[in-house]
C-alpha cells in the first residue's frame, strides 16, 4: 500500500494495544501536532486507525488562591476567629473581623461564604460561630491545597464554585489518541510504503507536466489547527466608524483640527474664565513650546470683550484678569469643542449660513485619575447644530434618535453647569451587566457669551459624547481600561464585536 509520507510514518509509530496521544506521536515521529492530527484523520477515514477523543479540564490557582491557600480562606479564618473569641457566644462583627486579620474586600467575602458554608450565622452586628462545623476539613481549603500540590480534583461542581469565586481557572483541552486497528496491523504486515504527496499545484508542475503522475494531498477541513490570532479592527475603530456612518447619515458633516492647540481655542471661546479650576496644571497638559501666532484679531478682541464686560445690554463678564499671552499657551485639548470654536468663528472653514451641523469623532486629553470609567486619553464624540429657534426638545430629540442607531432606547437627561452653555444637561445610560448609570455625555445650548463674539445671530445646540462609554454600552464592558492602554483584555478585544 502507497500512502503519503506522514500516514506511514503514524502508523509506525501507532501501537495496537497502547493508545497515543497527539503530542506523543508528534514527538516520536517529529512531525507537528497539527501534521500527526491529519494524518490521524485521514488514516481513520481509511480504517487503519481508530482516533478516540477525551476533553481535559485543567485548574490552576489564580493569584487570589494562592493567597487564601496560604492565609486560609477569609470565611475559614472568620469562623476560628469568632469561635476562638465567643466560646459559644456571638461576638461582635468588628472584633471578629479584627481578630481574623480581614481586611478590605476580604470582609465581604468571608461574610457571603459563611452561612452558606454552615460557619454559623451574621445578625445584628454581632458573629455566631456554629461548634459543629469543622473548617479545617473545608472541601475548598482542600481544593486549592490539592491543585497547588499538582493533584487533580474531580468534583466538577466544586471547581466550578471556585473558578465563580475567582481562585481557579479552567481551562478545557481536547485530548486525542490513535490506536492501529485490525486493518491497520494487516496493512503494516503487508508493507505501507511512502508516497510522495503534493499540496499545492505549482507552475513547475504544469509545465512539467508532473502533476499527472503524482498524489495530492486532501484536505481536511475537521483536522485541528493551531489557532491564528491575525490582525483585527480594534472594536473603538469600528465604533468610532459606525458612528462617523451615523452622523453622516444624519446630516452631519465632519471637523478636524490640532490636538494641540491654543487655549483660545480650547477655553477663552467657551466663556471659560482664565482663573477656572479646569485650566490649571491640574486638569490641563501644558505643552512646552512657544504659543500660537495666528490667531484671528478681531474675534481675540471681542473674545476678551465678552470675558471682561459680558454681552449684550445687560451684560455682564468675569471681572477677572484676562490675558492675551494666557489664551495663545498651547495644550493638549481637553475637549474637542475647540473644533467646534474654529468652525463656529468660520476660522477652519468659510464663514457659516444656518443651517449647519457639524461633528467630529476624535481624542481628547485629561489630567484624571485613571478607574474603570476613566482614562488620560478618550475619544469625543463632539457635535453642533447651527439652525434658527432651536430648543431642548431638539437636542434630546438628537440624542434619542442617535443612540436608537445602537440599540440604546433609554437615554436619561440630568440638568448640568458648563460656562458655555445654557441650559445644559448630562446624559445617562444603563448599562446592559451591572445595570449602573453611567454618564455618556454632555451638552447643551451655547450662550450668547460664546456666540456673540464669534458673529452668529442664530442658535447653536452642542455636545461631546464619550466613544468609549458608548463602546461599554453596547459591548457591555465593565471597565473602560479593557478597552484600550496597556491594561488592555487581549482576549475581550479578540472576541468583542459591534453591534448595532
Ligand atoms: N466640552 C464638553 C461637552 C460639551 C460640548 C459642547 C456643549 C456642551 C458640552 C465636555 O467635554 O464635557
Amino acid at each position: 500500500m502507497r500512502l503519503p509520507q506522514a500516514q506511514v510514518a503514524l502508523l509506525e509509530a501507532a501501537s495496537a494495544t497502547d493508545a497515543k496521544t497527539i503530542e506523543q506521536l508528534a514527538d516520536e515521529t517529529d512531525l507537528k501536532p497539527e501534521t500527526v492530527t491529519r494524518a490521524a484523520f485521514d488514516l481513520r477515514d481509511e480504517g487503519l486507525v481508530a482516533v478516540g477523543e477525551r476533553v481535559d479540564e485543567s485548574a490552576t490557582l489564580t493569584d487570589e488562591g494562592e493567597t487564601y491557600r496560604e492565609a486560609g480562606l477569609p470565611e475559614v479564618r472568620l469562623h476560628r476567629a469568632a469561635r476562638e473569641a465567643g466560646e459559644g457566644d456571638p461576638v461582635p462583627m468588628g472584633e471578629a473581623v479584627g481578630a481574623a486579620g480581614l481586611e478590605g474586600p476580604e470582609v465581604d467575602i468571608a461574610l457571603a461564604n459563611y452561612a452558606r458554608k454552615g460557619y454559623g450565622v451574621v445578625d445584628a452586628g454581632e458573629v455566631s460561630a456554629n461548634g459543629d462545623a469543622d473548617p479545617d476539613t473545608d472541601p475548598e481549603a482542600a481544593a486549592l491545597d490539592a491543585l497547588a500540590e499538582g493533584e487533580s480534583v474531580d468534583d466538577a461542581d466544586l471547581l466550578d464554585r471556585l473558578e465563580s469565586r475567582g481562585l481557579v481557572d479552567l481551562d478545557e483541552r481536547t485530548v486525542r489518541s490513535v490506536t492501529l486497528t485490525d486493518d491497520g496491523v494487516t496493512a503494516l504486515m503487508e508493507g505501507v510504503e511512502a508516497a510522495e504527496t503534493v499540496d499545492r499545484l505549482t507552475p513547475d508542475l504544469l509545465t512539467s507536466g508532473d502533476w499527472a503522475d503524482v498524489e495530492f494531498a486532501e484536505y481536511n477541513v475537521e483536522a485541528d489547527a493551531p489557532a491564528v490570532e491575525g490582525g483585527h479592527e480594534h472594536v473603538l475603530r469600528g465604533m468610532s466608524e459606525r458612528v462617523k456612518d451615523v452622523l453622516v447619515g444624519m446630516g452631519f458633516q465632519e471637523m478636524d483640527g490640532p490636538h494641540a492647540d491654543a487655549d483660545f481655542w480650547i477655553n477663552d471661546c467657551l466663556f471659560m474664565p482664565q482663573d477656572h479650576p479646569a485650566r490649571t496644571h491640574w486638569d490641563r497638559f501644558a505643552l512646552d513650546v512657544p504659543p500660537v501666532a495666528d490667531l484671528p484679531d478681531g474675534l481675540v478682541g471681542r473674545v476678551e470683550a465678552a470675558h471682561r464686560d459680558g454681552v449684550g445690554e445687560d451684560g455682564d463678564g468675569y471681572h477677572s484678569p484676562w490675558s492675551e499671552d494666557f489664551a495663545r499657551a498651547i495644550a493638549l485639548r481637553g475637549h474637542t469643542t475647540s473644533l467646534s470654536m474654529r468652525y463656529l468663528s468660520g476660522y477652519a472653514d468659510a464663514d457659516l449660513e444656518p443651517p449647519q451641523r457639524y461633528f467630529s469623532v476624535q481624542k481628547a486629553y485629561r489630567n484624571d485619575t485613571l478607574d474603570a470609567t476613566h482614562l488620560l486619553e478618550f475619544y469625543q464624540i463632539e457635535g453642533w447644530v447651527m439652525a434658527e429657534d432651536l430648543s431642548v426638545r431638539d437636542l434630546m430629540g438628537t440624542f434619542e434618535e442617535f443612540y436608537r442607531q445602537f440599540g440604546i432606547e433609554e437615554i436619561r437627561f440630568k440638568p448640568h453647569y458648563n460656562p458655555y452653555t445654557e441650559p445644559s444637561f448630562e446624559l445617562f445610560g444603563e448599562h446592559p451587566e451591572t445595570g449602573e448609570e453611567i454618564e455618556i455625555g454632555n451638552s447643551g445650548m451655547f450662550r450668547d457669551e460664546v456666540l456673540e463674539p464669534l458673529g452668529i445671530e442664530c442658535d447653536v445646540m452642542a455636545w461631546g459624547l464619550a466613544l468609549e462609554r458608548l463602546a461599554m454600552l453596547t459591548t457591555g464592558a465593565e471597565d473602560i481600561r479593557d478597552l484600550h492602554g496597556t491594561l488592555a483584555d487581549l482576549e475581550f478585544l479578540r472576541n468583542a464585536e459591534v453591534t448595532y
